[in-house]
C-alpha cells in the first residue's frame, strides 16, 4: 500500500475511534490499540512530512464538543501530555526506564541545570474538566474537547458533592483549575450492576462510564451517579499570588477545599531515579488504589522552569505522561472451552491468540457463564478485547464486532448477498466434556453443573473424599493424599473401586508416591518432599494399608442417610439425607422418587427436590450406584416407608408440587376432588381437562403440562410410586406416628424457627388437620410473634393456645 493510501486509512481509523471514545463515550477497542495506530500515523507523517494533513489526528486534541451542549472557549488550552511510552510488550518493559532517563537529560539539558525536580501525581483515567470560580463561587465548569473549545458542563459538575460550590479560605477573584472526573470502582461496579439489572448496556470500564455520566444532557442523571473530581493544575489565578511550584498550586487548591490526591501520592522527587521508583511504586498500588489510572505523570516543579521550556504542537514540554503497561489488549479467540471444576460448575473459557497484557502473556480467558458469553455475544474467530488487571484472572471484555468475520450468502435475490457471521453464536454444552452427564442449571443461576456427581472425572477426587468423609462414610484412614494418589494413578476411577482395592494395589502406589517424591523435582528449591506417609511405622510396611483396607471394609453396610449424604448430591446435606431415609426407608425408593414426591416431604423444599431428582436420574449416576451396590455397599437400616408419609402422599399436596404454574395448593385441592387419583389426570384428555372446573388460567396450563407426553409419563410413575409407597408403609393406626389424629391445629403470627408451611407439614404428618380459622371445633392454636385476632378468638372460646416449642413438645420425636 501506498504511503499516502497508509496515512488516509489510519487516520480514518483513528478519526473514529476519536469520536467514539470522546464524543460517544463507547471505544470499541483499547487504549493500546488506538496508541499504536497513532504511533503508526506519527512515524510514517515522519518519514513523509509533505503528506500530513492540515488536519491530522496527530495534531489534533480531544474529539469535537457535542453540539447539544453549549460551547466554552478555553482561555488557557487544555493540551495533551506526550507519552514515553503506551503499549509494551516485555522487551519494552525492560527498557522503560531508559526513556525516562532521557526526558530528564532533555529537560536538564534545555534548562541548562544540573538537577530538576519533579511534581509527579497518578494520571487518572476520567475526564479532564476545567472549573472557574470568581470570587469563590463555582460559576463554569467545560470539557476539554478538542482542547480549544469545550462544552458547558456546569450544572452536571454541580452534581458532584465532593466539590464544593463555594470556596472556603479567602478566595482568590477568579480562579481556573484543572482536574480529572472519574468513577470510583466501587461506583462503577455499582452502576453496572444497576444498569445490568435493569435491562441496559453496562459500560466499558470507570472512564466512559464517568464520561458518559458527565456528558449528560439532563443533569439529574448525572446526579444519581456518583462522581469525583481530583484537581492536577492551576490554568489561572488572579487576586492572588499564584504559587511558584507545581506542588504549591495543589497545596493552595487543598487549602480552597478542593479535592486533590494526599501528598503521600504527589512528592516532589529530584531526578530521574526518583521518577523510576515512583513510576514503580504507584504501578504496585495500582490495583489497590479506588480509581483507576493509566500511568503517572511528571512535571517539572518550578513554574519558571515549565515557562522557559513552553509547549509543542499539542503538548506541553515540561510534563510528560508515563504509561503503565496496558491492561486492556486485542486478541482473537480461537476456540471456546468448557471447564468442569472439582464442584461440577462449568466455566467458559476463551483460548486466545497469545497477547502480552498486563505485564503478561495470556493465553486464556475466562468468560464467567453463558449468559455473559451471550450478553457479549462472544464467537470463535472475534476479535476481543482482553483485560488484565492486577491479579485478577484475565477477562474478555467485549468484542470488536466491526472486526467479526464474515461470509456472504445468498440474499433475496442473485445479486445482494448479505453478510452473515461466520461462527454461531456460543451455547453451552448440553452434555459434561468431560463425562457426557446431563447439565442441569439451577433456576436464577448462573452457573450450570455437570450432574454427574462423582460419576465425573473432574469432580471424582473431590467426591471421593467427601464419601469418605467422617459423618459421610466414615472410612478411617482414606485421607486427602491418599485419594488423590489413588485417583491421580488410575488404581480408582469411581467411588465402587475403592471397595476393590487390594494389599498391592496400595503398596504399589505407595512405592510409586514415594519415589515420585525422594526423586526431587528438577524445578524444586531443594526442600525435603512433605512426609506424605508419616504415619507408616517402618517395622511394619503393610500395617497402614492393613488398616485402610479394614477401613474399607466397615464401611460396606452405612446407615442410609449416612449412604445419602455420601453421595454429594448437591444441596443435600445430613438433615436433608436423615428426612429422606425417614421417610421413604429404602435406598430404591429415594432413587426412583421424582421431584414432587421429594419436594412434599417436610423441609425439601422445590430446588432440593429437582437436584436429587437430576442427579439420580443421570444414568451415569445409576451406572456409578450399582456399582457400588454390586461391590456389596448396602444401608444396614433400611425398613418401610414412614407412616407419617401416608397424609403427605395426598392427592392434593404433590399435584401442588408438579410445577405446573398457576397449580396451588388449593387449586391442586379443587383438582384432586374432582379427579380423585393422580393416575387418572395422567388418562384425561384434552377435552377433559377443559372441562374440568377451575379457572381458566390454571385448566391451560394443565393442558400445557399434559401435553409434553413426558409429563404424562411422570405423574403416572408418580402415581404408581406413591401408590406402592401407600401400601408398604405400615397403616395409620400407629397411634405412636399419628398422635394428632383427629385433631385441628390453627395457625398464627411468625414461629421462631419454623416457616408456616414447615408447622402444617409436621402437623399432618402426625395426622393432624390444619384449618384456616378458629372455631369452637379448634383443638389448638400454634401461636407465634405477632399473633392478632385468631389469638383473642382462641382466648375467649378456651382453645388452647401453644407456642413452637409446644407444639414440638408434642410430636413424637
Ligand atoms: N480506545 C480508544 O479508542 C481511544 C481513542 C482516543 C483516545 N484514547 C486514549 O486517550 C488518551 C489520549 O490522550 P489524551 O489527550 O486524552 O490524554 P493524554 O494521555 O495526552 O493526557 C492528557 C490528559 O491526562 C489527564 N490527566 C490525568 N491525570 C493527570 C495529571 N495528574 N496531570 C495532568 N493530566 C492528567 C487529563 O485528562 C489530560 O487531559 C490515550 O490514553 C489514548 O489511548 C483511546
Amino acid at each position: 500500500m501506498t504511503p499516502d493510501r497508509k496515512i488516509a486509512e489510519l487516520s480514518a481509523l483513528i478519526e473514529r475511534y476519536n469520536r467514539e471514545y470522546y464524543v460517544e463515550d463507547a471505544p470499541t477497542v483499547p487504549d493500546a490499540e488506538y496508541d499504536r495506530l497513532l504511533r503508526e500515523l506519527e512515524a510514517l507523517e515522519a518519514a513523509h512530512p509533505a503528506l500530513r494533513a492540515p488536519d491530522s489526528p496527530t495534531l489534533r486534541v480531544g474529539g469535537a464538543p457535542l453540539a447539544a451542549f453549549e460551547q466554552v472557549e478555553h482561555q488557557v488550552p487544555m493540551l495533551s501530555l506526550s507519552n514515553l511510552f503506551s503499549d509494551m510488550d516485555a522487551a519494552e518493559f525492560a527498557a522503560r526506564h531508559a526513556e525516562l532517563i532521557a526526558f530528564d537529560e532533555r529537560v536538564r539539558r534545555e534548562l541548562e541545570v544540573p538537577h530538576v525536580g519533579y511534581a509527579v501525581m497518578p494520571k487518572f483515567d476520567g475526564l479532564a474538566v476545567s472549573l472557574v470560580y470568581e470570587n469563590g463561587v463555582l460559576v463554569r465548569a467545560a470539557t476539554r474537547g478538542d482542547g480549544a473549545t469545550g462544552e458547558n458542563v456546569t450544572e452536571n459538575i454541580r452534581t458532584i458533592r465532593s466539590l464544593p460550590l463555594r470556596l472556603t479560605g479567602t478566595p482568590p477573584a477568579r480562579l481556573e483549575v484543572r482536574g480529572e472526573v472519574l468513577m470510583l470502582k466501587k461506583d462503577f461496579e455499582r452502576l453496572n450492576a444497576a444498569q445490568l439489572a435493569a435491562g441496559d448496556k453496562p459500560f466499558a470500564n470507570p472512564r466512559n462510564a464517568a464520561a458518559g455520566s458527565l456528558r449528560q444532557l439532563d443533569a439529574r442523571v448525572t446526579a444519581t451517579r456518583r462522581l469525583s473530581f481530583f484537581a492536577y493544575a492551576i490554568a489561572e489565578v488572579t487576586g492572588a499570588q499564584w504559587p511558584a511550584t507545581h506542588q504549591g498550586e495543589i497545596d493552595y487548591l487543598v487549602s480552597l477545599g478542593i479535592p486533590a490526591v494526599p501528598p503521600a501520592l504527589r512528592p516532589v522527587v529530584d531526578d530521574a531515579a526518583g521518577l523510576a521508583a515512583y513510576y514503580e511504586v504507584v504501578l504496585a498500588q495500582r490495583a489497590a488504589l479506588p480509581y483507576e489510572i493509566d500511568g503517572v505523570v511528571y512535571k517539572v516543579n518550578q513554574r519558571a522552569q515549565q515557562d522557559r521550556l513552553g509547549f509543542v504542537a499539542r503538548a506541553p514540554r515540561f510534563a510528560a505522561a508515563h504509561k503503565f503497561p496496558a491492561e486492556e489488549a486485542l486478541t482473537t479467540i480461537e476456540a471456546i472451552d468448557v471447564q468442569v471444576g472439582r464442584t461440577g460448575a462449568l466455566t467458559p473459557v476463551a483460548r486466545l491468540a497469545p497477547v502480552f497484557v498486563g505485564g503478561v502473556t495470556v493465553t486464556n480467558a475466562t468468560l464467567h457463564n453463558e449468559d455473559e458469553v451471550q450478553r457479549k455475544d462472544v464467537r470463535v474467530g472475534d476479535t476481543v478485547v482482553v483485560r488484565r488487571a492486577g491479579d485478577v484472572i484475565p477477562e474478555v471484555v467485549s468484542v470488536v464486532l466491526a472486526r467479526r468475520p464474515m461470509r456472504a450468502e445468498p440474499g433475496a435475490d442473485l445479486f445482494s448477498p448479505v453478510e452473515v457471521p461466520l461462527a454461531d453464536a456460543w451455547r453451552l454444552p448440553t452434555q459434561c466434556p468431560v463425562c457426557g452427564s446431563h447439565v442441569m442449571r439451577e433456576e436464577g443461576e448462573a452457573i450450570a453443573r455437570c450432574s454427574g456427581g462423582f460419576a465425573c472425572q473432574a469432580q471424582r477426587a473431590q467426591a471421593i473424599r467427601h464419601f469418605a468423609g467422617r459423618r459421610m462414610m466414615d472410612i478411617d484412614g482414606l485421607g486427602e493424599r491418599y485419594v488423590e494418589k489413588l485417583v491421580d494413578y488410575g488404581y480408582v476411577h469411581r467411588v465402587a473401586d475403592l471397595y476393590r482395592l487390594t494389599l498391592a494395589d496400595l503398596v504399589a502406589m505407595k512405592r510409586r508416591a514415594d519415589a515420585e517424591e525422594s526423586g526431587g523435582d528438577p524445578q524444586s528449591d531443594g526442600a525435603p518432599p512433605e512426609d506424605l506417609f508419616a504415619a507408616i511405622d517402618d517395622k511394619t510396611p503393610t500395617r497402614w494399608a492393613e488398616n485402610l483396607l479394614a477401613g474399607i471394609a466397615a464401611s460396606r453396610r452405612p446407615p442410609l442417610a449416612r449412604l445419602l449424604f455420601a453421595l454429594g448430591i448437591r444441596h443435600v446435606g445430613e438433615a436433608t439425607a436423615k428426612t429422606l431415609a425417614d421417610y421413604l426407608g429404602r435406598l430404591d425408593y429415594v432413587r426412583r422418587a421424582p421431584a414432587a414426591l421429594l419436594a412434599a416431604l417436610p423441609d425439601i423444599g422445590a430446588v432440593v427436590a429437582s437436584s436429587l431428582a437430576d442427579f439420580f436420574a443421570e444414568p451415569n449416576n445409576e451406572v456409578a450406584i450399582d456399582a457400588l451396590l454390586d461391590a456389596g455397599v448396602a444401608p444396614a437400616d433400611e425398613h418401610a416407608p414412614a407412616a407419617a408419609l401416608l397424609p403427605l402422599l395426598a392427592p392434593e399436596r404433590l399435584l401442588a408440587r408438579l410445577g405446573v404454574p398457576r397449580l396451588t395448593e388449593t387449586r391442586a385441592a379443587q383438582l384432586a376432588s374432582q379427579v380423585g387419583t393422580l393416575a387418572a389426570l395422567a388418562t384425561l384428555d384434552r377435552r377433559e381437562v377443559i372441562a374440568l372446573q377451575l379457572p381458566a388460567e390454571v385448566v391451560n396450563a394443565l393442558a400445557d403440562y399434559l401435553d409434553v407426553a413426558a409429563n404424562r409419563a411422570g405423574l403416572s410413575a408418580l402415581a404408581a410410586l406413591a401408590g406402592e409407597l401407600a401400601s408398604a408403609a405400615p397403616a395409620q393406626t400407629d397411634s405412636a406416628a399419628q398422635p394428632f389424629a383427629g385433631l385441628t391445629f390453627v395457625l398464627t403470627g411468625t414461629l421462631p424457627t419454623l416457616t408456616r408451611d414447615q408447622a402444617k407439614t409436621m402437623i399432618e404428618a402426625a395426622g393432624g388437620k390444619v384449618a384456616g380459622s378458629v372455631s369452637k371445633k379448634t383443638d389448638y392454636l400454634v401461636a407465634g410473634e405477632a399473633a392478632g385476632s385468631k389469638l383473642d378468638k382462641a382466648q375467649s372460646l378456651g382453645v388452647k393456645v401453644l407456642d413452637e416449642d409446644g407444639l414440638k413438645a408434642l410430636l413424637p420425636t
